[in-house]
């Protein structure tokens, strides 16, 4: 599910036993008692020797079943902020929608231009003649290789334009093989597939039909396979695969128990994934016994029109949540326009759960701005494409997009926080805006992106989240060096030097402890480190100052 970018990880090998099986069992059983907590009797048990869950019945999460929202989580106990709410392995993993040629081992991108190794049993191309994924359960396992050796020709004859459609079949294929192992077959049926959603929505069905259905069944001759089955795996896809992978791998995964999870748009966990592709799901925030264990299936940082949108056409439901409710997001107003008219007013949806609701301006003296919402879907479409177009790394682009928009776009737009936040990291590491290099005001510059990023990410993505995390560590920054400066400078006080790095110690302290649950080798893992490393010196200088 997205949102959750799913950019995340944290690492412990092994395989995990599950009881999602017979927990779907069961949740079948008793799908007709609504609102009624349904009893785990074969509890999962995480992994993670960090957490002791005690006794098997002493589990973090019980399934309930609501008319609105199907099967979902809710917290059996109070869980802390962090604490670990399940450790799960996938039932399948694959390569993600509309990829282009990888490698069906280790999913790494393959040019295919350079790259001519191809797998001796079934024709895919392959990263190189050792693949480590090669036989393995996750990457491409004996089974797979053996379906495909009778369609080899076809793939060995296959250039890029030929293969890259080819790889839209490979997971569901994956799930059908899964019929050799009863237990996961059964947990894989489990899924909400949507059929009867999907089955109106003639272009999503006609693209599973001749991307999935007749690849497998006319092209490939692999008609064992039933055409119903096929097009329900596509649709138990689309609404519960996660995005996973690491070192940019981009990376789809089915899992036990956590598709369960219902969605919020302001979640209250978050998940890593191994290198082994194991799943792992913390608290963000204190949960409350009795409370849904919620993740986002959308990216926190877009505005209510674009969630609800990506929500409906690949979940395939209406959001109803808190934030989606508020037409000003929760006081974010991370979708709201500047008025033109009135240039001081905000304009915000009149109906932000009617998607066709007109926009207006909020301001009393303003003579009543307004705008159908068809007009603010094509203006944020437009500018979503000029952020796709800009060269990430160019910050003189980067705020140029800012000026152009500053009449047009809510400083805290969602659009100006996606630019914002590439800001806040290239600030300080880019040649020219090297750290130590950066003048005084483009200091407190990049300080005061990094809390307003704060401000906003507080209430749509609170508690220990990754974002947060990395934020708080980009705000360590500046806030060091301008008062290594002072200091240097003696243009701070001695009380001011305790305050000021009081503050770079708590921002330290809570960074390295979100960023401790990604796996060490990632970029956040590496951050947290750095932030843990810069604790103890900034502990080491209050220590000096405390006792000079
Ligand atoms: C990954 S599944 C979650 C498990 C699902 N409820 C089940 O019983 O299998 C996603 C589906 O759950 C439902 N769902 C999840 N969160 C929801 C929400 N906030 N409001 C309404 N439906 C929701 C939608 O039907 C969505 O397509």
């Amino acid at each position: 599910m997205p949102g959750t970018r799913k950019s995340k990880k944290s690492g412990r090998k092994g395989r995990h036993r599950h009881a999602a099986g017979s927990a779907s069992e069961r949740c079948r059983d008793v799908n007709v008692v609504k609102d009624d907590i349904l009893p785990q009797e074969v509890p999962e048990v995480p992994k993670d020797k960090e957490e002791d869950f005690g006794n098997t019945e002493n589990l973090p999460y019980v399934i309930r079943v609501s008319d609105v929202m199907g099967r979902y989580l809710v917290a059996s106990r109070d869980l802390r902020p962090g604490e670990l709410i399940m450790t799960v392995d996938p039932l399948v993993v694959g390569p993600p929608q509309g990829c282009q040629p990888l490698c069906l081992g280790c999913y790494k991108k393959l040019d295919l231009e350079e790259n001519a190794y191809r797998c001796e049993g079934c024709g895919w191309p392959q990263c190189c003649l050792g693949c480590p994924g090669k036989g393995t359960e996750y990457g491409h396992s004996e089974a797979e290789c053996r379906l495909y050796q009778s369609v080899r020709p076809k793939l060995l004859g296959a250039d890029t334009s030929a293969l890259t459609p080819l790889y839209l079949a490979v997971v569901p294929l994956r799930c059908l093989l899964l019929q050799s192992d009863p237990d996961r077959w059964r947990t894989l049926l489990s899924m909400e597939a949507h059929n009867d959603i999907r089955r109106k929505l003639p272009v999503i069905w006609r693209n599973n039909q001749e991307n999935v259905v007749d690849r497998i069944r006319k092209e490939w001759g692999m008609t064992q396979y039933e055409e119903d089955i096929i097009h329900t795996i596509c649709g138990i896809l689309e609404v519960n695969a996660f995005e996973v992978g690491q070192d940019d791998l981009s990376i789809r995964a089915l899992y036990p128990s956590a598709f369960y999870m219902a969605h919020d748009c302001v979640p209250n966990t978050a998940h890593t994934d191994d290198q082994h592709f194991q799943l792992r799901v913390r608290a963000t925030t204190k949960i409350h016994k009795g409370t849904s264990i919620y993740l986002s299936y959308a990216y926190t940082l877009q505005g209510t029109m674009k969630r609800r949108d990506h929500l409906k056409e690949s979940k395939f439901f209406d959001c109803a949540c808190a934030r989606c409710s508020d037409a000003t997001e929760l006081g974010t107003y991370a979708g709201a326009l500047k008025c033109p008219q009135c240039t001081t007013g905000v304009v915000i949806s009149t109906r932000p759960l009617d998607r066709d609701a007109s926009w207006r301006c909020n301001n009393d003296t303003c003579t009543g701005y307004t705008i159908p919402a068809s007009s603010v879907r094509l203006l944020m479409d437009k500018i979503g494409d000029e952020v796709e177009a800009l060269d990430e790394s160019s910050i003189p682009a980067l705020e140029a997009f800012l000026r152009r928009y500053q009449n047009v776009l809510h400083p805290n737009h969602y659009h100006c926080l996606g630019v914002q936040h590439s800001l806040c990291q290239l600030y300080g590491k880019t040649p020219g805006f090297l750290i130590n290099d950066m003048t005084e005001e483009q200091l407190r510059h990049k300080r005061d992106i990094c809390r307003q990023l704060l401000k906003v990410v507080d209430v749509l993505e609170p508690g220990y989240s990754r974002l947060r995390g990395m934020l708080l560590y980009e705000l360590h920054a500046p806030l060091m060096i301008l008062t290594t400066r002072g200091v240097e400078a003696h243009t701070i006080s001695y009380r001011d030097l305790r305050s000021r790095l009081k503050e770079v110690a708590a921002c330290l302290e809570e960074s390295s402890i979100i960023l401790s649950f990604e796996p060490k080798t990632s970029h956040e893992g590496m951050m947290g480190i750095a932030a843990k490393e810069a604790l103890i010196r900034v502990r080491e200088w209050q220590r000096i100052i405390t006792d000079s």
